[in-house]
C-alpha cells in the first residue's frame, strides 16, 4: 500500500508494456481492462464477483451519478468505494462524452455544458471546474479531465477547434483538481486522425502536466483500421513513464492490437452490456446463447475457462435461462464475459513480462474461428 499515485513500467516487448499503478486503494497491473460501474453497479454483478474475475479498478459514471443520486448525497454517505462497496481504485470519467450522447438540449460554450437530465428533465450543467467537484465528491482515485469528443468524420478545422476547447478545459480541470496526494488526474489527448492535431495536443497536454494520459477520439466509428494507424503514433506522444488510457475500447481484438501498440489501460461496456443480450466473448471467438442450435448442447461456454459458468453449467442451460429471461442468465453470462476479459490481460502481462508477446498474438488469432462457434 502506497500514500502516492506513481506508476512503475516492468517489461516491454516491442511496443507493448506491462507494468503497476500504485494507488492508496490498491495496485492496478497493466495492461489493464476497467469493468464499467455505470451507476454504481457493475451491471448484475456483486462487487465480490467483480474483483474475483480479477480486475483490479472499475470505472464510475459521473454524469449517471450527478444526476442521480447526485454526488452530493453519495458524499455525505461516505464516498463511492462505501456507497457501492467497492475498495479497490475506481477512475471516473468526466461526464463529458454522456452528456454529449445521452442528455437533451445541449447548449455547449467556451464555459462547459448546460442541458436537461434524461432521466427527469431537470436542468444541469457540467464545466471543468463541476466535474472535478463532482468527482471529488464520489471519491474517485483516477479523476479525468473535462473534455469534447468530436463525432467522426469530421473535418480538420472542427477538430482543431474542439481539440483546442479541450486543451483549455484541460488546463482548467488541472487548476480545479488542486493538491489531492494519492489521487490522480488524466489529461485526455484530442485530434481525431489528424497526427499533426494529436502532436498539438500531446504537448499541450504535457505543458500542463498529468498523472497519466488517456487517448480520446478514438473508437467513435472510424473503424479498427484507421483506430490503429492513429494508435501506431499517437501512444508515443505522450511520456513514457506515464499510463497511457486508451478510452471506449473495446473488442478483444481491439484490445489486442491497443496493447501491442503501447496502450496500458482501456474500457469497454461490451463485454458487460453484451452478456445481457446473449453474446458470448471466448477464446474461439464469439457465439449467441440465445442461437437455437445451443438447446441441447451439454457442453460448458468453453471447455478452458474457469468461470463459474462454465464450470457448472452447459449451453443448454444458458440458452434455456436466457430465453426465459432468468436474472441469473445476466449474472452468468456477465461473469463469463468479464472473465475472458480478465484472461486476456493477464494473458498479454504474462507474455510482454517473457518477451513473447508475438507469439501470443499469433496464438489469439489461430484459435479465433471465422463467425460462431
Ligand atoms: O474522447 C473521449 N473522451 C472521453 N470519453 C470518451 C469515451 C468514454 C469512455 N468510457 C466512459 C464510460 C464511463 C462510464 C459509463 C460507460 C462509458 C469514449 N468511448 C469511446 N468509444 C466507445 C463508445 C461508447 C459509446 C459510444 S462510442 N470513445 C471514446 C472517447 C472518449
Amino acid at each position: 500500500m502506497t500514500t502516492r499515485f506513481s506508476f512503475q513500467l516492468g517489461a516491454t516487448d516491442g511496443k507493448a508494456r506491462s507494468g503497476v499503478i500504485d494507488t492508496p486503494r490498491g495496485a492496478i497491473r497493466t495492461p489493464a481492462f476497467m469493468p464499467v460501474g455505470t451507476a454504481a453497479t457493475v451491471k448484475a454483478m456483486m462487487p465480490e464477483s467483480v474483483a474475483a474475475t480479477g480486475a483490479d479498478i472499475l470505472l464510475g459514471n459521473t454524469y449517471h451519478l450527478m444526476l442521480r443520486p447526485t454526488a452530493e448525497r453519495i458524499d455525505r454517505l461516505g464516498g463511492l468505494h462505501r456507497f457501492m462497496n467497492w475498495s479497490k481504485p475506481i477512475l471516473t470519467d468526466s461526464g463529458g462524452f454522456q452528456v454529449m450522447s445521452l442528455a437533451s438540449l445541449r447548449k455547449l460554450t467556451e464555459e462547459g455544458v448546460t442541458f436537461k437530465s434524461h432521466i427527469d428533465g431537470s436542468k444541469h450543467h457540467l464545466s471543468p471546474e463541476r466535474s472535478m467537484e463532482i468527482q471529488r465528491l464520489l471519491g474517485s482515485d483516477i479523476v479525468m479531465c473535462f473534455d469534447e469528443c468530436p463525432a467522426l468524420p469530421a473535418d480538420r478545422d472542427r477538430i482543431a477547434a474542439s481539440m483546442r476547447l479541450s486543451m483549455r478545459w484541460a488546463a482548467r480541470s488541472r487548476e480545479a483538481f488542486g493538491d489531492r496526494p494519492g489521487h490522480a488526474l488524466f489529461g485526455i489527448q484530442q485530434g481525431g486522425l489528424e497526427r499533426d492535431m494529436r502532436e498539438e495536443s500531446a504537448e499541450a497536454l504535457k505543458a500542463i502536466g498529468f498523472e497519466g494520459y488517456a487517448i480520446g477520439g478514438l473508437a467513435v466509428g472510424e473503424g479498427q483500421e484507421a483506430m490503429f494507424e492513429c494508435l501506431d503514433y499517437a501512444p508515443e506522444m505522450l511520456p513514457v513513464d506515464r499510463p497511457r488510457y486508451l478510452m471506449g475500447v473495446g473488442k478483444p481484438d481491439d484490445i489486442v492490437g491497443a496493447v501491442k501498440r503501447g496502450v496500458d489501460m482501456m474500457d469497454c461496456v461490451l463485454p458487460s452490456r453484451s452478456g445481457r443480450t446473449g453474446q458470448v466473448f471466448t477464446r474461439h471467438g464469439v457465439l449467441n446463447i440465445k442461437n437455437a442450435r445451443h438447446q441441447d448442447d451439454p457442453r460448458p461456454l468453453d471447455e478452458q475457462c474457469t468461470c463459474p459458468a462454465c464450470r457448472n453449467y452447459s449451453r443448454a442451460y444458458l440458452h434455456h435461462v436466457f430465453r426465459s429471461q432468468e436474472i441469473i442468465s445476466s449474472m452468468l453470462l456477465t461473469w463469463h464475459n468479464l472473465h475472458y476479459f480478465q484472461e486476456l490481460m493477464q494473458g498479454m502481462r504474462e507474455a510482454i513480462g517473457g518477451g513473447r508477446f508475438d507469439a501470443w498474438e499469433a496464438e489469439f488469432h489461430a484459435q479465433r474461428a471465422e463467425g460462431d462457434i
